[in-house]
This record gives C-alpha cells, sequence and structure tokens, in this order.
C-alpha cells in the first residue's frame, strides 16, 4: 500500500508554462491521455489527508507520461526517427576551409585550441556555431530554439516536437541508428515483409552519412547487409533456400525538364523507362556475399550524381533508391517464412536546401529546384499520412501523383506497408530555420512553448486598445445610432473604470477629463467619417445622375434630327403629291383641249376669220377681242366652258412652249411665269395672219369691260403664278426643275440648256397634240394667203393702253408682293428688241421665217406692264 501511495504523489507542477496554441488534437492517442490524466486525480483524493511534501522536481522529470504517451505503437506503419548531427562535424568542416594545403592532417582538436589561443575572434566564432538551436528533451522528443536575433524580432517562439519513435543525438552512433531504425524492419523483412527506410533532411544534414556511411562508420546500408549475409549464414545451416539481389537507380531532373531514373548498377545505357509508378529495365543483380554487394554498393555510388555546394562538399543531387528483394525458394518450419517475395528499399534522398545559403547558380540552381520540389511533394505525402494516422476519419489526402519518386514509394506513403523514416537535422544556430521548417514539416506531433515572461504585459496592453478595434466593427457593419450610444457608454464606463483603478476619481459626465475628450473626439471622427462617406455614396449617386441625363439629351438630339429628317420627307412625298396633282390637272385637260380645238374648227368652218381670230383669244384668256364678242355673247357662244378655258390656257401655255425659242434670263419662278404667259401670247398672236390681224386692228381696241376681263384673266394668272411661287419657295432646287417640267413648261424660252434639252423630252410626249394644232394653224395660214401684211410694232399699240395712259384705272389693283419682282423684269424687256429679234432654231419649226412681234404681243406686254406697275 505504501508503494501505492508513493506512486500516487500530488501532480507535479511545471516549471515552465506551456500555451498549447492549436487545440489538443482529436487524433492524439486518447488511451494515453486519459490514462495520465486520471492518475493525479486519483492522487488528489487520496492525498486530501497526508501532508503536502516538498515539490518534487526529480519526479517530475521521471513522471513524463505524455512523453510516452506520444510513442507510437509498433503496429503504425510510419515510424519516424530524428537523429541530431554533431556541431562538431561543422567545426571540422570549418578548420579543414582553413587549413593550408600541402600539410598533413592534423588533430582538429589541438589544432582548433591552438586556433583559438591566437585567435580570439575565430574562438568567438566557432563558440557562436557551436551553439546548439535544438536541444534533446529525452528520447522522443526534442526543443527547438530559435537564434536570439529571431527572438528579439518576435518572428519565433520555442517549439517543442514529439512524437519520435527515437530521437538520436548528437553523438549516437552508426549501430545505434540501425539497432533501433532498421533492425526491427529487417526483422520483418527476413520474415517476408516489404519495408522502407528513408533518410529526410536538409542539405548537409548526415543523410547519405546515415544510409551509406563510411568505411569507418558504415551506414544503415552496409549494415543491414552485413545482418543479411549474417543471419543468411545462419540460416543456411538450417538449410534455408532464400537469395538477394540488389537494385539501384536514381532519380533526378535532366536541366530542370523532367524526371528521368538511371540504373546505378545498369551498363552504359542506364535510363530507365518510366510508366507512371512503374520503373522498366532496372537491373536486379544477385548477391551471394556480403563482398558482392559491397562492391555493387560502393559502384553505385561511384555513378550516382553529386556535387560540391557551400553547404556539402559532396552533396547528393539525385534520389538515390537501393532495392534489396529477398525470393524465398523454399519453406523454411523453423523462421515461418512465407513464400512470397520481400523487398527492403533504402532511400536516400537528395537534402532541401535554400539558394541564399548553398549559393547555387545555374545547373546547380535547377538541381536544387528539383530537389526542394521532390522534398516539398516528400513532405506534403508524409505530412498526410501523419494526420491520416492521427485521425483516420479524415481520409488520405494524395500527392504523390506530383513526382516520380512518390509515384514509386505510393504503397508505403499511403501506409499500406511499413516504413521507417529518419529526420536528419543539423543542431547549429544557423541551421535554426531549415530544422524549423523539417520538423514542422515531418515531425508527428509540435507544440509552441511560450516561456517569454513579457507576455502577460503585453496581452495587457492589447486590453487597452480594443476600443479602436470595437471602432472599426461599428463602422463596418452600418451601426444604428443606439448602437453607437451604448458603446459609447460602454466605452466611457469601461475608461472610468481603468481611471478608478488607476487611483484617480474620474467623473464619467465630466467632458474635461483628457479621457473623455478623447473618447469624445474619437465620436466626432467617426460620425465625420460617416457623413463623409455617406456624401461620397450621394456625390456618387449625382454623378451617375448626370451621366444619365446627358444619355437621354443624346437621345433627344438623335430623336430631333430623325424628326426633322420625317418632316423633309413628308415635304417630299406633299411635294410629289402636288406634282402629281398637277399633273393629273393637266392630263384631264387634253381631251377638253380637244374639244376647244374642235369646236374652233367648227366655228372657223361656220364664220369667218375674224371670228376665229375671236376664238384663239377666248382660248388666251379673252386678252384680244372684238366688240362684237364681249360679255354674254362669249359665255353663250363659246363652245367650252369658263372654267375650262383656264385649264385650256394652262395647256396652251405647255403647248406653246414648243414655239419659244427667244432665250431670255430668268431671275425667279414668277419671272418665268409671267414670261412664258407673255410669249405664248405672243406665239398665238404671231400664229394668226397678219392681215387678218390689220383687218381687225380697230376691231382689237378693247371696251372698258374687255380690259376688266383682261384684268381678271391676269390676276387669275398672278394668282397661279402666286402659287407657284409659294412652292418654289418650299422646295429646293432639283424639286423646283423636276416641277418647272410639269408646270412651267412655257418658261422654255428663258430657261437654261439644261431645261431645253428636258423640253426635247416633253415635246416628244406633247407632239401629237402640237402637230393638230399646227396643221390646223397651217390651215388657217393658207387660207388667209397673200393677206399678210407687215405692221410695225408701235404701230399696234392697243388703245386700251391708251386708255390706261389717260388716267382710267382698272377695277382691280390687287397685286402680290413677287409681282414688283415680275413688273421689273417686264420693264427690263424692250419690246422693240424682241419685236425685231430673230426666232430661235426652234421657232423656225413653225414659222421658217423670223417675224417681227405682233400687234397683239405688243398689246399684251403693254397691258401687263401697266397694269403690274404701281
Ligand atoms: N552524424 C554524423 N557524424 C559525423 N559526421 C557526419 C554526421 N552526419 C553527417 N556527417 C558529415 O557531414 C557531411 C555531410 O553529410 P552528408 O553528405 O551525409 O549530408 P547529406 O544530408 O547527405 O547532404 P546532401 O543532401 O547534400 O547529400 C559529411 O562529411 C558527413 O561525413
Amino acid at each position: 500500500m505504501e508503494e501505492k501511495q508513493k506512486s500516487l504523489s500530488p501532480p507535479p507542477c511545471p516549471s515552465t508554462v506551456t500555451v498549447r496554441r492549436n487545440p489538443p488534437r482529436k487524433a492524439r492517442a486518447k488511451p494515453y491521455t486519459t490514462a495520465a490524466k486520471q492518475q493525479p486525480l486519483i492522487s488528489l483524493s487520496s492525498e486530501n489527508t497526508h501532508v503536502v511534501p516538498s515539490f518534487p522536481i526529480d519526479e517530475i522529470l521521471s513522471i513524463q507520461i505524455p512523453q510516452s504517451e506520444l510513442k507510437p505503437s509498433s503496429s503504425e506503419s510510419l515510424k519516424i526517427f530524428l537523429r541530431i548531427k554533431p556541431l562538431k562535424s561543422f567545426t571540422k568542416v570549418t578548420t579543414t576551409k582553413s587549413r593550408p594545403r600541402n600539410v598533413w592532417p592534423q588533430n582538429p582538436s589541438k589544432k582548433n585550441n591552438a586556433k583559438e589561443n591566437k585567435n580570439p575572434e575565430i574562438s568567438k566564432k566557432i563558440k557562436k556555431n557551436e551553439e546548439a538551436c535544438i536541444t534533446l528533451n529525452d528520447s522522443y522528443s526534442v526543443t527547438l530554439t530559435p537564434p536570439q536575433a529571431l527572438q528579439e524580432l518576435k518572428r519565433s517562439k520555442t517549439e517543442v516536437y514529439e512524437g519520435f519513435s527515437h530521437v538520436f543525438p548528437a553523438d549516437c552512433s552508426q549501430n545505434d541508428v540501425y539497432d533501433k531504425m532498421v533492425q526491427p524492419l529487417l526483422e520483418d523483412f527476413m520474415k517476408g515483409k516489404s519495408g522502407m527506410l528513408a533518410a529526410l533532411g536538409p542539405s548537409g544534414s548526415g543523410k547519405t552519412h546515415t544510409v551509406f556511411g563510411s568505411l569507418k562508420n558504415p551506414g544503415i546500408v552496409p549494415l543491414t547487409l552485413r545482418q543479411i549475409f549474417k543471419k543468411k549464414s545462419d540460416e543456411s545451416s538450417s538449410r534455408s533456400l532464400r537469395s538477394f539481389n540488389l537494385s539501384i537507380f536514381e532519380i533526378c531532373s535532366e536541366r530542370g525538364k523532367g524526371e528521368k531514373a538511371y540504373d546505378l548498377l545498369g551498363g552504359e545505357s542506364s535510363e530507365l523507362s518510366v510508366q507512371q509508378s512503374t520503373i522498366r529495365g532496372l537491373k536486379e543483380v544477385p548477391i551471394r556475399n556480403l563482398e558482392e554487394a559491397e562492391s555493387l554498393i560502393g559502384l553505385a555510388m561511384l555513378k550516382r550524381a553529386t556535387a560540391t555546394t557551400n553547404s556539402n562538399s559532396q552533396s547528393s543531387r539525385s534520389q538515390c533508391i537501393i532495392n534489396i528483394r529477398a525470393t524465398c525458394n523454399g519453406f523454411s518450419n523453423e523462421t515461418k517464412m512465407q513464400s512470397s517475395d520481400a523487398m527492403l528499399t533504402i532511400v536516400d534522398l537528395a537534402g532541401a536546401e535554400r539558394e541564399k545559403r548553398t549559393g547555387n547558380q545555374g545547373e546547380r540552381l535547377v538541381e536544387s529546384n528539383f530537389i526542394n520540389n521532390t522534398s516539398m511533394v516528400f513532405g506534403q505525402c508524409l505530412r498526410s499520412l501523419l494526420e491520416f494516422q492521427k485521425n483516420r476519419k479524415k481520409g488520405l489526402q494524395k500527392h504523390h501523383q506530383n513526382s516520380l519518386l512518390t509515384r514509386y514509394l505510393r504503397d508505403y506513403l499511403e501506409g499500406k506497408k511499413r516504413m521507417a523514416l529518419i529526420l536528419t537535422v543539423k543542431a547549429g544556430e544557423e541551421d535554426y530555420l531549415d530544422t524549423s521548417y523539417l520538423l514542422r514539416q515531418a515531425s508527428p506531433y509540435m507544440k509552441i512553448k511560450f516561456d517569454n515572461t513579457e507576455e502577460p504585459c503585453n496581452k495587457r496592453q492589447l486590453k487597452t486598445y480594443p476600443r479602436a478595434e470595437k471602432n472599426k466593427k461599428i463602422k463596418l457593419s452600418a451601426p444604428k445610432t443606439s448602437q453607437i450610444e451604448e458603446n459609447f457608454h460602454g466605452e466611457r464606463n469601461q475608461i472610468s473604470q481603468e481611471v478608478h483603478l488607476q487611483g484617480k476619481k474620474a467623473d464619467p459626465t465630466d467632458r474635461s477629463s483628457p479621457i473623455l475628450k478623447q473618447v469624445t473626439q474619437d465620436k466626432n471622427e467617426r460620425e465625420h467619417i460617416i457623413m463623409r462617406n455617406f456624401s461620397k455614396v450621394l456625390w456618387n449617386v449625382l454623378k451617375q445622375y448626370k451621366e444619365k441625363l446627358k444619355v437621354a439629351e443624346g437621345e433627344i438630339c438623335s430623336l430631333k434630327d430623325s424628326l426633322q429628317r420625317e418632316q423633309l420627307k413628308s415635304l417630299g412625298l406633299e411635294t410629289e403629291l402636288i406634282s402629281f396633282k398637277s399633273s393629273c390637272l393637266v392630263d384631264p385637260c387634253l381631251p377638253e383641249v380637244e374639244a376647244l380645238v374642235h369646236a374652233e374648227e367648227q366655228f372657223e368652218v361656220d364664220t369667218s376669220l375674224t371670228n376665229v381670230v375671236t376664238n384663239v383669244d377666248d382660248d388666251s384668256c379673252i386678252l384680244i377681242k372684238t366688240g362684237r364678242e364681249a360679255g354674254t355673247e362669249e359665255s353663250s357662244e363659246s363652245p367650252v366652258p369658263s372654267n375650262n378655258v383656264k385649264d385650256a390656257e394652262l395647256v396652251r401655255c405647255h403647248l406653246s412652249s414648243q414655239n419659244d425659242a427667244e432665250p431670255r434670263s430668268v431671275n425667279s419662278e414668277e419671272n418665268v411665269e409671267i414670261a412664258s404667259a407673255s410669249t405664248h401670247v405672243e406665239a398665238e398672236v404671231a400664229d394668226f395672219p397678219r392681215d387678218q390681224a390689220i383687218q381687225n386692228q380697230n376691231d382689237l381696241i378693247p371696251s372698258p369691260e374687255q380690259v376688266e376681263v383682261s384684268h381678271a384673266c391676269i390676276n387669275s394668272r398672278m394668282s397661279n403664278v402666286q402659287t407657284k411661287s409659294a412652292i418654289s419657295r418650299r422646295f429646293s432646287d432639283s424639286e423646283k426643275q423636276e416641277r418647272n417640267r410639269k408646270l412651267l413648261p412655257a418658261s422654255s424660252k428663258s430657261l437654261t440648256e439644261e431645261m431645253d434639252d428636258l423640253e426635247i423630252k416633253d415635246n416628244q410626249i406633247e407632239k401629237p397634240q402640237v402637230k393638230i394644232i399646227k396643221t390646223r394653224v397651217q390651215k388657217k395660214a393658207e387660207s388667209t394667203q397673200g393677206q399678210e401684211i407687215e405692221v410695225p410694232a408701235r404701230e399696234a399699240e392697243p388703245a386700251s393702253t391708251k386708255k390706261q395712259r389717260n388716267g382710267q384705272k382698272p377695277k382691280r389693283r390687287l397685286q402680290p408682293a413677287s409681282s414688283v419682282l415680275l413688273t421689273r423684269e417686264i420693264n427690263t424687256l424692250e419690246i422693240e428688241d424682241d419685236i425685231s429679234e430673230p426666232k430661235g432654231t426652234r421657232a423656225g419649226k413653225k414659222t421658217t421665217v423670223p417675224q417681227p412681234r405682233s400687234q397683239g404681243s405688243v398689246t399684251l406686254l403693254r397691258l401687263l406692264t401697266n397694269n403690274l406697275q404701281l
């Protein structure tokens, strides 16, 4: 009972505070944990009656139960060992470099002592290098302490790595490693179980040394071979039938392009074909004894790619894989060995290296990239397997596809076969980062240890600043006013409490307090920021609206443009409609004109030539009338109704354009109309026999009534002119031309050549009717042949003009504005010139001989001139 009570001593009080940053992992083996924790509880209950003993530090150290709990079980497929490289070797390298050539090797310790005496700086340096960053806690855990420089920067903390199968201290031997790490695997291998051994660590940390060793200190491979053949020799006595084969190959990168495998026991063409995880063509050399095996190993090492780097004078530049295959040819009753083959794989990985440290360049740099990449992938696979071992529910994350090595070792990295991994680390301070990186990646467990006494103060300092963080939260979460107030009051209370704690009496309502002032200022600043942000948002919204308005204005402008275009189109259509109407107005008149002409013929036959002239005058707006045919006689006896006379007049104007060949300059549309009208009258009058005109000269003197009628006719003509001018104002030049082709044929005299061409077309259209008229007029001319008398133009001045000169004004004096222009145009006309001016070629078609202007036309012109003058 006493022994039991002694063993159930009170729980130890730790000398240092260890804070676990990461929460306790569920994957940790719980049976150990619970057992370890239950034990102190029991002891507490049992020790209530006893006197509290003195603080048992020794016992604490002996009760490292958690360490034993982290010891992985032998059933786990992955075991991780740690080997610390002695610092001495690093010092040795340093001294070797400083050793002059052509000098025999000396005792290093003596040499160092001598140097220390000579140069104290060097001794300091060596001493400094001798300071280790890693210390062994026990056989399963180590503590990694950052260098002082990093500690000051607070970039790193002391880390405790635990859960290793075994930690080999710096002074351990190769045999220790073999015994603890290789022996169990070899035993299983000899029983027919495959297994793998791998060395992982930064460059120059002793992987190759651990795996191969030297002649003096043979490593895993030679020791294993020795053991194998030793066992074989033992078994040979017991008639065991087993054979072993050896194959060695390396995986390296070819100029950084890809991974390639080379057979280190093959001939010259040693490159191997790689298909996924299978390597084909690998030569397996049977090994019958240790000597053969060692020689093969030596041969392979010579072939293996190595190079000198800053970290290692003979650095491995490839991943080296050694396979020892055991083939069982029979069944041993003693060992119960299985008949299947077993493979023992030993891997010497190339060491990861930092570029800065190695100073690699060119090909070396490419190699180191490949090595680092492979090491990283291997480390990822390892980490996944470790996590999977802790918590199998999570599942295994697979990374093996990312490199040939991990693909080849897939079964091991997925935990399907047993694997023992030895991590080699350098213990120097300057190796801290490399070591820390490796241990974080490959150690089973890690703890961060806070032993800095300043931390509580820091935490207290942090505690005093959450106000700023609170403010930020408020700002981001668009707070309500009540929330802000609440926080504000909370802050104020907190501050008052703090002040109270400091021994000062502070009134929360006292705004003069500097702290409260600060709070108020903070609040104001916060409000200011809120308002500023709000105004920014508003400003942005306004900007957006402005842009939208601009877009809308642009649309309005485009719509306006399109509207104007549509209006122009409609105007064009309207113009076409009017022209079409006018053409329709002309065409129906043709039969009426024909009827008029027929009526004229009948009238000619029935009556004398005088009557014919009268009829012609009727048709031409009764400009020339005999006194007998005035008044009611015209309306009753005329075969054509008065309204039709106007239409006929229009047609006649149109037709008479063929006879108009006299070119005249035309200033406006109105002038063209009037000119055409006048020329038309002239042509009409000129077509009649001169003697007839002379005969009727006295009769041609119009009465006042006749003058009125003629005025009415002129006014109606003027109204036509006005409408045309109104139209001309509305339309473009091209439209005017088109319109003139239809409405203003009589202006051919004054039109340009272009219009003359158009007239030709018109002539072609109107030709048949014109011919009829011509033939009839010719008939008239034949009938009155020999009666022609040349009459001077001045003599043929009509009496109506004389009457006008005498002051007799016409009843209707209404004249449109365009008539002013017309008047000017008429005034410019020289009647005398017109009379004497010979007709053009076109006129020649009808009247071959140039004739002076008739008296009637002169009269008409005078009449027009007088009537249009203001
Ligand atoms: N435990 C040790 N005891 C004595 N010397 C060691 C030990 N470990 C390594 N060395 C020495 O350190 C040097 C570098 O070791 P090694 O070549 O094994 O490193 P490495 O990890 O294989 O490097 P790399 O990855 O670059 O190949 C060698 O000269 C080796 O003898």
